[in-house]
């Protein structure tokens, strides 16, 4: 790290300087790092929004696979541009469930730390398509055997010939990268490959025009000190990594805009980032928290998908956000990564909710308060579950359960805790999983049934993974033998009323998992063998006749009774 020089504002700052306005760490002006700097200036070129050029807009949508009519415009919720429905080729509107386009991401890292099965070059699986190893399932699949890099033991490869084409394509350059920092954020690692690539000559003039038109908030970085601060380190290790041949100025500009453009990745059946991924066209897309479209990724392939209906003229948005996350946080999040407010109508009716709920800023300030400690009172039995013995305090989760009622009670004035509002459901769903490992199966049904059907989550992706995560409870639970004496002494629902339940919500997943995802998704007919295989076993009654339906509506009366959970919160078959 260099020593430090002044940055006042009047300066005539040269390319060493931080930008104007900025007190985060100068660099040294003796330092040699910019020697070969062709692009000396700290603050990037005003912005040409992308809608503005035409052309430019015609080479994006061209790199992606549309199932329908697209076009960039001029944003209606954001400053820049935003990808649109396009009303001039088409008038019917796009129906739910339906794909929008699919795309191999220019980019794409996947955290090993955070699923270590992924191959880093074809991005396939070890896992099966529930996201569970092979030694737990018993499946075998040809990646089974996927391998740490022997150089910087962090990037993973499936077979020796991804291992040598990941090399050539980028593995060179970032094995020591990884070997220093083998925790690096996806974002990160993917701007010392963008900045290779550059100077490897991989990156055409079209990709490097979009790179450059990209929304930088480079201002907001610069601006505050401890932003600038949590860059410059960063950029600084960027430039060291080229041997000094990319100079500061560059590499600044391009981290933020990284930062701001980089998508999660999440694969279908988890709700969980594991990466990062840099797609032209979708980082085109503005956020909503009540968005009308969703991403996911199926090995090298990014998929957006509608989640309503979208009409001719609307502007398709995703979340940029955990969209179970309560307003306040979201808010904060979206500040803080996004540099926006977000003023979208969910946002709006969630704080109204809460205004009308509590009454009074102190009121409100304390639920946020709750939720903050309800967040790490559940990561810390996570922590604790994964790290047996480290930590005893928080692996009795009768105590946990304690805790969380204590932290939900007294908020509301006037009630309990509404159980649909953040983060108790997903709470609540933790719990139960914890609980299904130690086999405590009373509170585990318990949890997992309160959490999924009382919380918000009606439709779409997210309600068929956590659908997913009540049905692995259901599923044991129905296996219980007839003469197990939880039936006597806890008054456990009845295997009949169980499996009812059970076939009953497994269909209604099935036909979400389809529109949800898509039928040619691994995922979707993962579930759908899955209910096929269990449905095998049902000789009498099955889902979509009358008799059936007369069996769930009965026994789901009961088994919902049993969990406390009201009876307009179940599921109603066929939705
Ligand atoms: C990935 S870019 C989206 C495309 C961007 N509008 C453009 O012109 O390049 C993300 C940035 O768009 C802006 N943005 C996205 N959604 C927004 C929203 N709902 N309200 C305000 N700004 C938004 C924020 O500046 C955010 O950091």
């Amino acid at each position: 790290m260099g020593t430090k020089t002044s940055t006042n504002s009047t300066s005539q700052t040269g390319p060493k300087d931080l930008p104007v306005a900025t007190a985060g760490k100068p660099i040294d002006n003796n330092d040699n790092d910019n020697d070969n700097d062709s692009d000396d200036d700290w603050t990037p070129p005003p912005r040409e929004a992308f809608h503005t050029d035409p052309k430019l807009c015609h080479s994006i949508l061209r790199t992606v696979a549309a199932s329908a009519p697209l076009r960039i415009l001029s944003s209606t919720i954001s400053m820049g541009s935003g990808l649109f429905l396009d009303n001039k080729t088409n008038t019917s509107p796009l129906p739910a469930g339906r794909e929008i386009y699919r795309s191999v991401p220019l980019m794409m890292y996947i955290n090993p730390d955070l699923n270590p099965n992924i191959c880093h070059y074809c991005h396939s699986s070890n896992t099966d398509a529930f996201g569970a190893p092979p030694s737990m399932t018993g499946t075998k699949t040809e990646t089974e055997t996927i391998k740490s890099c022997s150089g910087c033991g962090v990037a993973r490869f499936c077979s020796k010939k991804c291992q040598r084409l990941a090399w050539t394509r980028f593995h060179k350059d970032e094995c020591k990268i990884l070997k220093e920092h083998p925790k690096m954020r996806g974002e990160y690692l993917l701007l010392h490959r963008l900045v290779f690539w550059q100077q490897r000559g991989f990156v055409t003039t079209e990709q490097g025009r979009v790179v450059e038109g990209l929304e930088t908030h480079f201002t907001e970085y610069s601006k505050v000190e401890e932003r600038a601060a949590e860059i410059y380190d960063v950029a600084e290790d960027v430039v060291k990594a080229t041997g000094g041949k990319v100079g500061m100025g560059l590499v600044w500009r391009l981290l933020p805009a990284m930062r701001t453009n980089c998508v999660g990745v999440r694969m279908a059946e988890k709700k969980d980032v594991v990466g990062a991924a840099f797609d032209l066209l979708t980082a085109v897309i503005n956020h909503s928290c009540e968005p009308n479209a969703f991403v996911f990724f199926e090995g090298n392939e990014l998929k957006v998908r509608s989640l309503r209906e979208i009409a001719p003229g609307e502007e398709i948005t995703i979340s940029y956000v955990d969209k179970n996350i309560d307003v306040a946080a979201r808010r904060k999040l979206l500040q803080h990564e996004h540099f926006f407010e977000c003023r979208c109508i969910r946002c709006r009716n969630e704080h109204k909710e809460h205004v009308s709920l509590l009454k009074t800023s102190k009121n409100i300030a304390a639920l946020h308060l709750a939720q903050r400690s309800l967040i790490t009172l559940m990561k810390n039995a996570v922590w604790a579950a994964n790290h047996p013995g480290m930590n005893a305090q928080f692996e009795d989760l009768a105590t946990i359960e304690a805790q969380l009622r204590i932290h939900t009670s007294n908020v509301f004035t006037n009630s309990e805790w509404p159980g649909h509002i953040a983060p108790l459901p997903m709470s609540r769903m933790y719990l139960a999983a914890l609980y299904l490992d130690q086999e405590k199966l009373v509170p585990a049904l318990r949890l997992a049934l309160q959490g999924k059907l009382m919380s918000r989550c009606k439709s779409g992706p997210d309600w068929v993974n956590e659908m997913m995560d009540l049905m692995s409870v259901l599923i044991v639970a129905g296996n219980i033998p007839p003469d197990s004496p939880l039936y006597q002494a806890e008054g456990f629902p009845t295997m009949d009323d169980t499996h009812a339940v059970t076939y009953g919500y497994l269909h209604e997943v099935c036909k979400e998992a389809g529109t949800a995802f898509g039928g040619d998704s691994k995922y979707t007919k993962a579930i759908c063998d899955m209910f096929a295989g269990l449905l095998a076993k049902k000789p009498d009654a099955r889902p979509g006749s009358k008799e059936f339906a007369v069996e769930f509506e009965e026994g789901q009366k009961r088994v919902l009774a049993w969990a406390g959970v009201l009876e307009e919160f179940g599921i109603t078959l066929g939705r």
